[in-house]
């Protein structure tokens, strides 16, 4: 497969989050992290909204971080030289191509949609700019317009074609069709930009990719609007072991990039966020955890240092012997078989009464009772 660009929309489409807002400072700090984690490109904001979002936009360009920075604009001239003002070296130029967009939203008709596209287009080159025209909607235009569209934006000097699924109605397979055959139709460059609306996004943007496209449109924890986007940490993870190819970010940021952009946005990652939550390295039930404890792989699809997490072993209700003795060595405590069984019985049940795995705490205490136990029955057997 050939190489992979990430262009990470955590500040575009991730802060259209609806009810999210990032701070101008988080905004910088994000563009700051995520050129240190070594994405290819970062959508920063929306030039023509002006105020603090041009600001921020600004400011980040002036950091010089070595990467590419995009605005996001409508095929609009005006938005283009709010884009040109902020110094970015990449211009998004997006407009509908499917039919309920143009006669609905847009009220115009195709025609129109082509030639907006074609006038800005040629614009954002005569200013050397690096263009991405955006097919809002593609999924559900017309094939036959969509690449017309994607023609004319080629022959109008475009760079790449953004596919958006934009109310992410796709599924991988059909997806893989619509980008093999704009490639093959086209011979345009694609970037997968894909929405989570049935969970398919991270799988969707995959399928593009095996189709041949050669840019991933992410956000960071699946940021964006409604369900959200494809993940940069899913894609990036993905790409690494299912496709099998690195693309050098350095994961190991992973879990501080997206705790950053978590606590910025006001959405708490779930414990069992995908590849950088919690639990995705904690293991409690006896064949897991015996498993792990033997041969990590057993149970895990790479190691959480990778992304910059620790694995956990937990004692709880699932909990099998082998578990225990290695919880109890870590104090020193070397287990007969015996005790671990017996130590276990005492987990299960006090894992039910409260519901949860135990503290290391807890599990020295139920030695203890076990050792008292023990002692009190020796001392009853000799009468003392
Ligand atoms: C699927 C997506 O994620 S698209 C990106 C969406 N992001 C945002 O909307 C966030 C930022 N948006 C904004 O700040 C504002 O909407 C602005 C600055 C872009 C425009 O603001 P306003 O001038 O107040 O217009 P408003 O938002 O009410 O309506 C959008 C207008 O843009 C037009 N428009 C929408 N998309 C496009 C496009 N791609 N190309 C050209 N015109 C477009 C609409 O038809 C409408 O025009 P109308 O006023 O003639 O009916
Ligand atoms: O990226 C674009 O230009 C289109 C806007 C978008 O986010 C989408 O269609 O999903």
């Amino acid at each position: 497969m050939s190489n992979v660009y990430i262009v990470d929309t955590t500040l575009r489409d991730g802060e259209q989050t609806a009810g999210v807002v990032f701070a101008n400072e988080e905004k910088v700090q994000i563009a700051k992290m995520l050129a240190e984690l070594g994405v290819y490109q970062i959508e920063a904001g929306i030039p023509t909204m002006g105020g603090d979002e041009k600001e921020a936009i600004k400011k980040i360009c002036k950091l010089d971080l070595g990467v590419s920075i995009m605005g996001w604009n409508r095929a609009v001239i005006k938005d283009i030289e709010e884009s040109i003002d902020c110094g970015v070296d990449a211009v998004a130029i997006s407009i509908s191509t499917s039919d309920i967009h143009i006669k609905h939203k847009l009220k115009k008709d195709r025609d129109w949609v082509l030639k907006s596209m074609v006038d800005a287009t040629k614009f954002a080159k005569k200013h050397n700019l690096y263009v991405s025209v955006n097919a809002e909607d593609a999924s559900r235009s017309d094939m036959n317009f969509l690449i017309k569209f994607a023609k004319e934006a080629k022959e109008a000097g475009a760079d790449r074609l953004r596919y958006c699924d934009t109310v992410g109605m796709m599924e991988p397979f059909s997806i893989y069709e619509h980008i093999r055959q704009i490639i093959d139709e086209v011979g345009i460059n694609i970037e997968m930009h894909t929405h989570n609306d049935f969970g398919l996004a991270t799988a969707n943007t995959l399928a593009g990719i095996r189709a041949g496209a050669k840019y991933a449109g992410v956000t960071v924890n699946g940021l964006g609007e409604r369900a959200g986007n494809a993940a940069l940490e899913e894609v990036v993870m993905a790409l690494k072991y299912i496709y099998k190819n690195d693309l050098g970010i350095k994961t190991n940021l992973l879990k501080e990039v997206c705790e950053y952009v978590a606590k910025a946005s006001g959405r708490v990652l779930p414990l069992s966020k995908t590849i950088v939550g919690l639990n995705v390295f904690a293991h409690e039930s006896g064949i897991h955890t015996d498993g792990v404890l033997k041969d990590s792989k057993t149970y895990e699809s790479f190691s959480p240092e990778e992304v910059g997490l620790e694995r956990q072993i937990l004692i709880g209700k699932h909990s099998g012997r082998n578990a225990i003795v290695a919880k109890f060595k870590e104090y020193d405590i070397d287990l007969t078989p015996e005790e671990a069984e017996e130590i276990l019985k005492m987990v299960r049940s006090l894992s039910v009464q409260l519901k949860r795995s135990l503290f290391d705490k807890e599990l020295i205490y139920l030695y203890n009772e076990m050792r008292e136990e023990k002692i009190k029955d020796v001392n009853l057997q000799n009468n003392i």
